[in-house]
């Protein structure tokens, strides 16, 4: 019987619909005969809600647990539209389906393709993962303030980390290493950020006693950014949480050949709920409309949410096709559509 993969697919605000529009299409030519792709397509994006004035709801939440896994472009409106002032979209959507469906394990692979260039003189040999946790952090707005817009306003954003999540995402981040060339890099900033730091360092200690094949190593954050762009290939595996995992991948990226090119996997390994791939990068309001706006980061989070599925040779085919296409990349700057025709071509579109 042929093997079916039920996607919710979340287009989203500004360039998300131009890059999932070329990834399904990569990820349905590569799946070809193997498999058959069902695509639901669901509208939750700034637009949406300036619309309808639904954000998320319950029953949308329920519809979307439904499906198997999720594909999602990208969302966030116009930054100068008061409507949605207070990052309404971003922690009423895209932090609501993640921590919703518990994806504790928010993966974001960087690898320096063949003949990318990198801003980097000497970048060396880049491919590493960031194991960013994705549930906890200063993201799941714990905070408040008084007196706004008085000269006695008081601002806080507490940062939550618990035993039990970061725990379990350091796990996950050794057992990777365990797979990969056997290097984890803790970053936080212990130093300061004293009591979640201890509670990160505690947890990497221990789990590193179940890995003695892993060497293991720490940075604070700050250094990290260094390390970054002075020695990229000293990583293999980093695990940091929320914040720092959400500006280090940013950095990635564009040491990396740029933002356009990373992916990301939202994951809940315990496939209690649907996992979400996406882009690293965000909505783009500079470029949306223009067609330029480079789809390879969504159609790499394709290659994720493959191997996510066990459908490895699928995965290997998209990577092998969007390698080619960047090896064969000129100076000539092509539109969204024209990159993801050519790696769809590749695979066997007409
Ligand atoms: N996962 C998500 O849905 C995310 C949403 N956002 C939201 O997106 C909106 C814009 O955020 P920004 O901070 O400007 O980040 P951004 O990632 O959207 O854009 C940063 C810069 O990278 C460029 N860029 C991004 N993706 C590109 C691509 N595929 N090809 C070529 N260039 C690309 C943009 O043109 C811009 O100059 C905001 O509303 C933000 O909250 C930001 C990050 C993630
Ligand atoms: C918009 C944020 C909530 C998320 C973000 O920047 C990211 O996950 O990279
Ligand atoms: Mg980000």
């Amino acid at each position: 019987m042929t093997r079916t993969i039920d996607l919710a697919l979340i287009p989203g605000d500004g360039i998300g619909p131009e890059v999932t529009e070329q990834a399904v299409a990569v990820l349905r030519a590569a799946l070809g005969a193997d498999a058959d792709l069902r695509t639901t397509e669901y509208p939750y994006s700034a637009r949406h809600y300036l619309e309808t004035g639904v954000i998320l709801g319950d029953d949308d939440l329920a519809a979307l647990a439904k499906h198997e896994v999720m594909l999602l472009g990208a969302v966030g409106g116009d930054p100068r539209d008061p409507k949605l002032a207070g990052g309404i979209i971003e922690r009423g959507l895209l932090l609501k389906l993640r921590f919703a469906f518990d994806h504790y394990v928010n993966l974001r692979p960087t690898k320096l393709f063949p003949n990318v260039t990198s801003p980097l003189a000497n970048p060396g040999d880049v491919d590493f993962v960031v194991v960013r946790e994705g549930t906890e952090g200063p993201y799941v707005g714990n905070g408040g303030s008084i007196r706004v817009g008085t000269p006695a306003e008081v601002a806080n954003e507490v940062s939550v980390n618990t035993a039990y999540g970061v725990e379990r995402v350091v796990k996950y981040a050794f057992d990777l290493a365990e797979k990969r060339r056997k290097k984890l890099t803790l970053v936080h900033k212990t130093n300061v950020l004293v009591y979640a730091g201890s509670l990160w360092a505690r947890a990497v200690e221990r789990e590193a006693a179940n890995h003695p094949s892993v060497a293991w190593d720490y940075l604070h954050v700050d250094a990290a950014t260094i390390f970054l762009v002075t020695d990229p290939a000293r990583f293999d595996v980093i695990v940091t949480d929320n914040l720092f995992g959400d500006i280090l991948t940013d950095l990635a990226g564009a040491i990396s050949g740029g933002i356009g090119l990373a992916a990301s996997g939202n994951i809940n390994p315990d496939g209690a709920f649907p996992s979400m791939f996406e882009p690293v990068h965000g909505s783009a309001p500079d470029i949306a409309g223009q067609r330029k706006a480079d789809p390879t980061a969504a159609i790499l989070s394709t290659v994720l949410l493959l191997d996510h599925l066990g459908l490895a040779d699928a995965a290997r085919r998209i990577e092998a096709a969007v390698t080619a296409d960047l090896a064969e990349r000129g100076p000539t700057a092509r539109s969204t559509d024209e990159i993801g025709s050519a790696i769809s071509r590749r695979l066997g579109a007409d």
